[in-house]
């Protein structure tokens, strides 16, 4: 039987990457991006910025929408001071069973917690399943419809605190338009775009960072 680009893409991380290096897992990755399929991590270009960020954020706690095969989980894990804790959400059960792998082979998986599911039914669960009161970092990488709902919802849910970032991936392409229009014209957000390309492309994309005001 056939098999899929992510099955294909856990194999060359486990050829080319070295066991309990996240670093060495990335760069397999973009290698196997770059040379052999297109795959819609982050990426690596897109990947500098979101590490800069969650660099500065230095986070406690960060949720992360959408999973995919784990790429950027393995980079904002390998970024995480000791006891932060990593929670993120997929919906796709094939993706998942890749990335909890990818997670694995990079030796990152005391910091992260895969749930598979919908946004909608997790986001109002974080609290009573996790012990998660708020996040200090938000990435949304999900579908690009969900992303302006989703944010309302963890506002609803009070899982944001004045501080806490939101980063936003694909805000060009695919794009998010209605979520673009609310974080920068609403008064409780400020806002900030990070120009770059699509991953693995020269196709313009960006991230969008946003900040809670309370
Ligand atoms: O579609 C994309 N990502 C989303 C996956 C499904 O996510 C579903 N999903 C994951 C958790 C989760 C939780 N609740 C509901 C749905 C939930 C996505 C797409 C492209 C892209 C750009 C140009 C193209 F020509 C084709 C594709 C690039 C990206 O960087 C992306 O991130
Ligand atoms: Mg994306």
């Amino acid at each position: 039987t056939q098999s899929t680009r992510p099955q294909r893409l856990l194999g060359a991380v486990q050829k080319n990457a070295t066991r309990g290096d996240p670093r060495s897992v990335v760069q397999a990755i973009d290698q196997f991006c770059r040379q052999k399929e297109w795959a819609m991590n982050v990426g690596d270009e897109k990947g500098c910025i979101l590490d800069s960020v969650v660099s500065e954020v230095n986070p406690a706690t960060v949720l992360e929408l959408g999973t995919y095969c784990g790429y950027s989980t393995v980079r904002i894990a390998s970024l995480l001071p000791p006891h932060a804790k990593l929670i993120t959400l997929e919906f796709n059960p094939d993706f998942a069973a890749i990335a909890r792998q990818v997670i694995a082979w990079a030796g990152v998986e005391d910091k992260v917690h895969l749930v598979e599911g919908a946004s909608g039914d997790w986001i109002p669960k974080m609290t009573e399943q996790f012990g998660v009161k708020t996040f200090d970092l938000v990435f949304l990488d999900h579908w690009k419809d969900r992303y302006l709902p989703d944010t309302m919802l963890m506002e609803e849910c009070g899982l944001l605190r004045k501080g806490s970032i939101l980063l936003a991936d694909n805000v060009i392409c695919p794009g998010t338009p209605d979520y673009l229009e609310y974080v920068r014209s609403s008064l409780r957000y400020e806002s900030q775009y990070f120009k770059s390309h699509l991953e693995y492309t020269k196709v313009e994309d960006g991230l969008e960072k946003s900040v809670f005001l309370g």
